[in-house]
Order: structure tokens, then C-alpha cells, then sequence
């Protein structure tokens, strides 16, 4: 009998797991998904194509390490448990070292741990999962996929800020984020275009965090988040990019401290901040205050002045995917993004759109836009497969 293999992806707003079937390619047998852990946590389970657990999953705010409790006692309540190998994590700051899936062993969490201050929303939470998980797994691998792995081989030119080198060689460039997300998405543009998978595209991964990245023939080109997960778009709670004279206002007039300005910066920022209602989109779309239309009113300039800024890096646009928990699920959002770039030759057939069908552009558009599904989960158990295969002895899981 094979092991199975557990991913957990830890996003701002949510914990989304899935176990597979060890074999020469991961075999899903079961996903689920624990959201809005800030406000009110739901969690699903779906166990093949029957969804077993649809429901409240705790009262208000809970943090990661509670959510992945929630989710290994679910696992546990459906009899899932056993099996289980290795686990995967979504690593999000793998910074200029890690670019390909590794062993979490005490020495490289030591050194993702030195990661912390550049994506505080994101990694501390990463590695309390890895903790939490080696303690309820202990014979298990634990293994860690990094979001910036995608972006490493991208032009030297896209990561570079204008600042002195020295600062640059110290490794403060643009990394890119939603690496995983990228990864997956390109590998669908592959099977549904070939080796072209999509030509000049641009991918929109929209969802509590929120970034685009430009590809060639599916290979990373450029990127809009950079050193940290909060460069870029307009998100949820983040701000996205702002002048950093900003921030020496903030600093020089209103004396404010650094935990504050990243508090700021990180969580009380983007679509809360300007909406004073939440960073949930779909709350906001359900909401009649003005603060909520001109809040996604920005998101909508935000983002289409981006998608001109890499249609620009790839001197014209094929192909646009929306990806992530927006761009999946708001066929309004995507009818605004795709009018805010008609001039790119962008067309959106409102009736699939509507529909929320894989292809969303009419017959003949210049531009063809795709609705992907985010699928990180699938392409952490990939990496997963490939560390063990080259890292792990699969007989007694120490390191080779
Ligand atoms: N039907 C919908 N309309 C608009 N936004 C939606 C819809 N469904 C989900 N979302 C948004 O998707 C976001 C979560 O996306 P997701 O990719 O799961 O985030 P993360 O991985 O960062 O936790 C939330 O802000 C939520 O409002
Ligand atoms: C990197 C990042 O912002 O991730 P998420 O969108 O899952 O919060
Ligand atoms: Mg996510």
C-alpha cells in the first residue's frame, strides 16, 4: 500500500488542504478548504467527488496553528489520517536560496525563520504549521514548496530596484510571490496551447493577496509583487504599492514605530482600508456604501493600470487567466478588468462569463481569457514527488 501525501497552503485568509495517493503522478483523493480564518472560519471537506463537511468550523478570529488543529482533527474525524508520509507546506519566502522544494529539516527552518520580517503575514504562520504538523506527524517527511521558486529564473532585469548595488547584492531585489499558483497555471496553458501554453499571458491571481505575472511561453517574465508580499496590487489588507515617502511621513510627522506602519501597511491597508467596511470582495459587492464602490473602484484602476505595465514588459497580450478566490468566483470583477483592457485587445463574452466558463473571450478575440482554478495543492504534491524521489531515500525517509 502506497503513503498518502498531505498539503497544507496557508494563504492570508485561509488554510486549504488536500491529500493524495502516492504514485508516479499524485492522485487526489481528498481537498479541502478552512477560509476566512480573520473572521468567521468555514471549512470544507470533500472526499472524492462528495463533499462531507460543509461548515462553521469556529467563533470569530482564529489564528493558523488553531486551523490546522481544525483541520487534522477533520482529517482524523473521516478516518484520513493514516497513511500519511510526508507533508507538504506552502512556503512563501524561500528567499535567494530555496528555489526548488526541500527537506524541512531543524537547520533549513532555522534559516526560513531568518525570512520572517519580509512576509510577517505569511511565513511566521508557515512555520508554526510546520511545527504543528511534525508534532501530530512525527514519522512523517515534512517538506516545504516555495512561492518564490517560480519567479528565480526570471530576467535579472525585473528584480532589480534602483537602489545602490550593494544593497541589491545584500538581496534586496524583487523575488515575486504566488509562485506555486504560477506554476500550476502554466502547466494547464501547456496542455490546453502546447509548448507556447499561452504565448504572452498574463495571470491574474486574484484573491486575499492579490499579484500578476507576465509570462513567456510560460516561463516567469516579470511580476508585480517583489522583496516583500506587499509590493504591487491593491489586496485585501495590503496596500499594495505606495511612495515610500509615505512611510518617512509616517515616520518623520507622525512618529509612528516600525510594528505600527507594518500593522498599517499589512493589515488594516488595501480593500479594508479604503472601504473602512472589510478586505472581503465579496462583502464589499454586496454592499451599498459608497466606501465599498470606490474601494473596488480602485482595486478595478489598480489592477488594469498593471495589466498595461507587464503587457508592456511582453510588448503585447495572448492570453489573460483570472485565477484565486476573485478572479475565480466575480464574473463581475473579470467583466471590469477585461473592459479596463479592451485596448489590449481584451474581450469578454458576458454569457460565459457569467456562466464562469473555462474560456471567457468570444470566438476569434484577439486576446483569449481563461478562468483557471487555483490549484497550489496539486503543484506542492508535484514538488513534493520530485524531493522525495532526489532527496529522500523512499525506504527510510533519511536524507540521501
Ligand atoms: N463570489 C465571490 N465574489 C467576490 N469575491 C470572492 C468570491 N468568492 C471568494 N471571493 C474572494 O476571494 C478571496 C479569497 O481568495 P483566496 O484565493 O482563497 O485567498 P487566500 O489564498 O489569500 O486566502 C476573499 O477576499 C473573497 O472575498
Ligand atoms: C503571497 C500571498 O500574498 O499569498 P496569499 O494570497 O495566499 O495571501
Ligand atoms: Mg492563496
Amino acid at each position: 500500500m502506497t503513503g498518502r501525501l498531505l498539503v497544507l497552503n496557508a494563504g492570508s485568509s485561509s488554510l486549504k488542504f488536500a491529500l493524495f495517493d502516492q504514485g508516479a503522478q499524485p492522485v487526489r483523493v481528498a481537498a479541502g478548504n478552512l477560509s476566512r480564518i480573520g473572521s468567521a472560519p468555514w471549512i470544507t471537506l470533500r472526499i472524492g467527488d462528495e463533499v462531507t463537511q460543509d461548515r462553521s468550523a469556529a467563533e470569530g478570529r482564529i489564528d493558523l496553528r488553531t486551523a490546522a488543529a481544525l483541520v487534522f482533527d477533520a482529517l482524523d474525524a473521516e478516518g484520513l489520517f493514516g497513511r500519511i508520509c510526508a507533508v507538504g507546506h506552502r512556503v512563501v519566502h524561500g528567499g535567494a536560496k530555496f528555489t526548488a522544494p526541500v527537506r524541512l529539516d531543524a537547520s533549513v527552518l532555522g534559516q526560513l525563520e531568518a525570512l520572517v520580517p519580509l512576509a510577517p503575514l505569511h511565513q511566521p504562520h508557515n512555520l508554526a504549521i510546520v511545527n504543528f504538523a511534525g508534532e501530530r506527524l512525527p514519522h512523517a517527511v515534512q517538506i516545504g514548496c516555495f512561492d518564490t521558486a517560480f519567479h528565480a529564473q526570471r530576467p535579472r532585469i525585473d528584480t532589480l530596484y534602483p537602489l545602490p548595488r550593494d544593497l541589491s547584492e545584500q538581496g534586496l531585489i524583487a523575488y515575486g510571490f504566488h509562485g506555486l499558483s504560477y506554476a500550476h497555471i502554466a502547466a494547464r496553458l501547456r496542455e490546453l496551447d502546447g509548448e507556447k501554453a499561452g504565448g504572452r499571458a498574463i495571470v491574474a491571481h486574484l484573491g486575499s493577496g492579490s499579484s500578476l505575472c507576465a509570462m513567456e511561453n510560460g516561463a516567469s517574465m516579470a511580476t508585480t509583487m517583489g522583496f516583500s508580499a506587499l509590493e504591487g496590487l491593491m489586496m485585501a489588507t495590503r496596500c499594495g504599492s505606495i511612495d515610500p515617502g509615505i512611510l518617512l511621513h509616517m515616520i518623520e510627522a507622525k512618529g509612528m514605530t516600525v510594528p505600527q506602519i507594518s500593522d498599517l501597511l499589512y493589515s488594516r491597508s488595501g480593500l479594508l482600508g479604503v472601504s473602512g467596511i472589510s478586505g472581503d470582495m465579496q462583502v464589499l459587492i454586496e454592499s451599498d456604501a459608497p466606501e465599498a464602490r470606490e474601494a473596488i473602484d480602485l482595486f478595478i484602476y489598480r489592477t488594469g493600470r498593471a495589466i498595461g505595465s507587464l503587457a508592456a514588459v511582453l510588448s503585447g497580450l495572448d492570453t489573460l487567466v483570472f485565477t484565486a478566490g476573485i478572479g475565480e468566483n466575480s464574473a463581475a470583477i473579470r467583466q471590469r478588468l477585461g473592459n479596463a483592457s479592451a485596448w489590449l485587445g481584451v474581450q469578454i463574452d458576458t454569457d460565459a462569463n457569467r456562466r464562469g466558463d473555462a474560456v471567457i473571450s468570444p470566438p476569434g478575440s484577439a486576446v483569449m481569457v481563461y478562468v483557471i482554478p487555483a490549484d497550489e495543492e496539486l503543484a506542492i504534491a508535484e514538488g513534493m514527488l520530485a524531493c522525495l524521489q532526489t532527496c529522500i531515500d523512499p525506504g527510510d525517509h533519511s536524507v540521501r
